[in-house]
């Protein structure tokens, strides 16, 4: 157990799970910048061709005295929190590892099933969990503004298309980010975005059914991660985007989470919690 408190004031010790990924490398950096945070442990899958490197020399900021392992139960056994950017089904598994140990979960894996949701909704009644699809601060303000957008223009009027482009690497469609902005838009309209959501178009489609909310996805190259909403009318047309340059955003949100949950109640929380957005 970490046996950490509320009026804990000594350096928060995280646990990067997926140390090697691209997010992994780049929460390594993100923690090594940041006061009040620091590298309790780093962790890969088993066989993973990592195993036995130092965390912060891979990732490019010197020998930091983290050696990659394959085991998380000893190394959420010394921290406060895990920063996890890895793939649903290690996530699940992590939650619950987390939810043992009592401490903080922050998720950015994306690509989740409702049952590994559920899972993981399950964990957060003993953990404090904070899960997005997007740690940026312009991505969730963007949220918010697709939200007033979406309540203000009127569905029979105004047609909402969510697109998003990625590197050539990723795996899940939509983003995790399209899906929350979706959700933002929904919420906008009073709506559910299941069952009002058009995840793919191809063939003869019909007519666009009046308040739905469509998605489309672009892969390629080394794109890190855009998105725009827009909202189309006749005659007119609003474009709210984002344009993410460096995954250097997703981490530093991520050891904010992180610093932000310590000592809060278990529960989940999101990253419009954490930045106070509402
Ligand atoms: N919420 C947000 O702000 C953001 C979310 N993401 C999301 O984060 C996730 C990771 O993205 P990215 O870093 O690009 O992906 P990568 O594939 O580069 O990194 C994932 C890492 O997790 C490792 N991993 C897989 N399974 C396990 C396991 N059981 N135990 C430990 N490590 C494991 C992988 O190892 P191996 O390759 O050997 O399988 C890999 O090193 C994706 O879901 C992505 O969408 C990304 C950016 C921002
Ligand atoms: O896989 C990525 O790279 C990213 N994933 C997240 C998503 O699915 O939205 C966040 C960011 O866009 C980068």
């Amino acid at each position: 157990m970490s046996g950490m408190s509320p009026n804990d004031t000594s350096d928060m010790g995280l646990v990067v799970v997926g140390a090697a990924g691209r997010m992994g490398q780049a929460l390594i950096r993100a923690i090594h910048t940041i006061p009040g945070a620091r590298v309790a442990g780093a962790v890969e899958r088993s066989g993973s061709a990592y195993l036995g490197r130092d965390a912060g020399e891979l990732a490019g900021i010197g020998i930091i005295n983290a050696t990659i392992g394959d085991d998380p139960l000893p190394a959420f056994a010394k921290a406060d929190g895990v920063l996890d950017f890895t793939t649903p089904a290690a996530t699940v598994e992590f939650a619950g590892y987390a939810a043992q140990a009592r401490i903080a979960h922050v998720i950015g894996t994306t690509g989740c099933s409702d049952d590994d949701n559920a899972r993981i909704a399950a964990a957060a009644r003993h953990a404090t969990i904070v899960k997005s699809g997007n740690m940026s601060l312009g991505v969730n303000l963007l949220a918010v503004l697709v939200e007033q957008a979406a309540r203000a223009l009127d569905a029979d009027d105004f047609d909402i298309e969510i697109l998003e482009m990625h590197h050539r690497h990723k795996v899940d469609a939509p983003s995790g980010t399209a899906l929350l902005l979706g959700e933002a838009a929904a919420a906008g309209r009073g709506i559910q975005l299941a069952g009002n959501d058009v995840r793919s178009r191809d063939g003869h489609t019909g007519v666009r059914k009046a308040g739905s909310i469509g998605f489309a996805t672009l892969r390629g190259g080394s794109v890190v991660g855009d998105h725009s909403v827009i909202l189309a009318g006749t005659g007119e047309r609003i474009t709210l985007a984002h344009h993410a340059e460096d995954r250097a955003i997703f981490a530093r949100g991520a050891v904010k989470a992180a610093l932000w949950a310590r000592g809060k109640k278990p529960g989940l929380y999101s990253m419009r919690d954490v930045l106070g957005l509402g």
